[in-house]
């Protein structure tokens, strides 16, 4: 030990963040018998990018809360049929939901409202092409493709003039299916991945998304979760703890944090963001090996922003008996397409908010320019949306910059084209005594809530072993030095992460549906 070593803290385990997946982790290593952990977090709370602030007013002058991040239970079940676990959280803990009906939408364009709704059906037999073609890349170990070149072949084709077909209509749908999903364009995801994305969550749960509007905010469950094996102002729960170094050995890992305190573990748990992992923000020592770095630079972090707005109550001007509403730029894909109302009966009727999403190249302009600017862009789209109709100011706006937040650097991880799972392994794999967690790490639940906490759950059981057999029955996870151009079919298994099969069709649960894509595809 160093001398400012020998002055850490001293614990177990080590948890570092406190979102879903750090809090799942720490709850697996309580019900594994072991309560020397403690979590260090970078924010005064818990939830991670489970986020909620107020905005706008009630009639009783108190605000509402709304959700900054995750707001969306994907995938619930189906009979008795496997259940998301954030699904059995929000009801564990009552947290308020109410399905969202993406069949509830009213399509517009720069002359007004237009029904283009038909390209949806387009979509649709397209969609269904490039999910048996990307069951037969994966079982076939071919080369992957983009989810653009998966789409082109289903003979989907936005960017052609076709008779009757407008292509700014064609690419607001496509953004509807795709871009508000995995807040990448289809160009730049993965075919094979987008699809295992899709079809384990909705296929295997239920293709519902349920939209959590509860007053506590999204973050209750992480909360509830945390005060479950967590006593009241618990020392084990260390909030405002900025991490900046981690230095891991096979002996154990020390890390310091912005105030100079030390804590030294036999293990430690790192859940950050991909985000945050891929800015810097946090040091290693030794320097991450190149295998660690390179999977840490491929995958991908996406940009999603919700824009919110408030109207006086009494002056809305849209339907309040419709969910979403769709609009096609004419000059620029991705221009403020979509518009979510919470003025409905199953949200916040009454309360005057609709709020607007922008992803990818279109977050981040949006996010690094000012209020103004971007209120002043959306009153034009929506000016245009509603020619024949005075459109009030809005009374309150705001909007966050997840690009730039420091504890996350982004909103969610998405699959590029043409990596591995192997690849992907290599985000996953421990560094001695430094194991990795995280929404990123499941290579099939990534981008959600529930890949976190499957990925905390199998960390945690993992290091709870490492520690209870004193590292006998502890070995490292795969990891690749040299990865090639595919992954094997039977490679496909639970020491990659593969959990569960990902071949499986609508309304079917059993993992014996694999054969079903694959032999339409054949
Ligand atoms: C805008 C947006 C919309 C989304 N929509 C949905 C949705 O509808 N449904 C869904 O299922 N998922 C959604 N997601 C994804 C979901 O929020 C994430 O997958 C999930 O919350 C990730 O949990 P995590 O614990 O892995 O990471 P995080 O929640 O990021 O937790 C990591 C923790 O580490 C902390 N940390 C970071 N750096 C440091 C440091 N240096 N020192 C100490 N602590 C640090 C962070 O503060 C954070 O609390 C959305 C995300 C965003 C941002």
């Amino acid at each position: 030990l160093s001398v400012s070593q020998s002055k850490c803290r001293k614990t177990k385990v080590l948890v570092l963040g406190a979102g879903i997946t750090g809090i799942t982790a720490a709850k697996t290593l309580t019900e594994n018998g072991l309560d020397d952990f403690i979590i260090l977090e970078y924010q005064d709370r818990v939830g991670g990018r489970a986020i909620s602030t107020n905005f706008g007013q009630k009639a009783d002058g108190s605000p509402y809360v709304v959700e900054l991040g995750a707001n969306w239970i994907q995938g619930l079940q189906t009979e008795d049929g496997p259940e998301n676990p954030i699904w059995a959280l929000t009801k564990q803990y009552k947290v308020s939901n109410t399905f969202s009906d993406f069949d509830s939408i009213e399509t517009f364009d720069e002359t007004g409202p237009v029904d283009y709704t038909s390209l949806f059906d387009d979509l649709d037999s397209a969609w269904v092409e490039a999910e048996q073609d990307a069951g037969y890349i994966l079982r076939e170990n071919l080369l992957d493709r983009s989810f653009r070149s998966g789409l082109s072949l289903g003979g989907w084709k936005p960017r052609r003039q076709l008779p009757g077909v407008r292509p700014s209509h064609a690419q607001a749908a496509e953004w509807w299916y795709f871009d508000f999903e995995y807040a990448f364009s289809p160009e730049a995801s993965s075919q094979q991945y987008s699809v295992v994305n899709y079809n384990t969550t909705f296929y295997r749960f239920s293709e519902e998304n349920n939209f959590v509007w509860d007053q506590r905010g999204i973050s209750a469950m992480v909360e509830e979760e945390a005060d479950s094996f967590l006593g009241q102002d618990d020392p084990r729960l260390l909030l405002n703890s900025i991490i900046t170094n981690i230095t891991y050995t096979p002996k154990g890992v020390t890390v310091h944090t912005t105030n100079d305190i030390c804590f030294q573990a036999q293990y430690a748990i790192c859940s950050f963001s991909l985000g945050v992992l891929q800015n810097d923000a946090v040091s290693f020592s030794p320097p991450l090996p190149s295998w660690k770095q390179t999977a840490i630079e491929t995958f991908q972090m996406g940009t999603y922003t919700k824009i919110f707005l408030q109207f006086p109550p009494d002056q809305v001007f849209w339907n309040t008996s419709t969910q979403f509403f769709l609009y096609a730029s004419p000059n620029e894909r991705g221009w403020y397409p979509v518009f979510q109302s919470l003025d409905h009966e199953d949200f916040h009727p009454g309360s005057g908010i609709l709020f607007a999403t922008v992803v990818s190249d279109q977050a981040h302009r949006a996010e690094a320019q000012d209020d103004e600017v971007t209120k002043d862009e959306i009153m034009a789209v929506l000016r245009q949306m509603y020619p024949n109709t005075t459109i009030p100011e809005p009374i309150d706006f705001m909007y966050p910059r997840w690009s730039t937040t420091p504890w996350s650097y982004g909103s969610y991880s998405n699959w590029p084209v043409g990596v591995t799972l192997k690849s992907h392994q290599n985000l996953r794999a421990n560094l001695d005594r430094l194991y990795f967690a995280g929404e990123a790490g499941h290579p099939q639940f990534f981008g959600f809530l529930h890949g976190g906490y499957f990925e905390g759950k199998e960390i945690g059981e993992r290091v709870a072993g490492c520690v209870i057999s004193r590292g006998k029955n502890c070995t490292d996870m795969a990891r690749y030095e040299r990865t090639t151009g595919t992954t094997e079919f039977e490679e496909y298994h639970a020491e990659h992460g593969w959990d569960v099969d990902s071949f499986e069709v609508a309304g079917a649960v059993a993992s014996d549906s694999l054969n079903l894509t694959v032999a339409k595809n054949l």
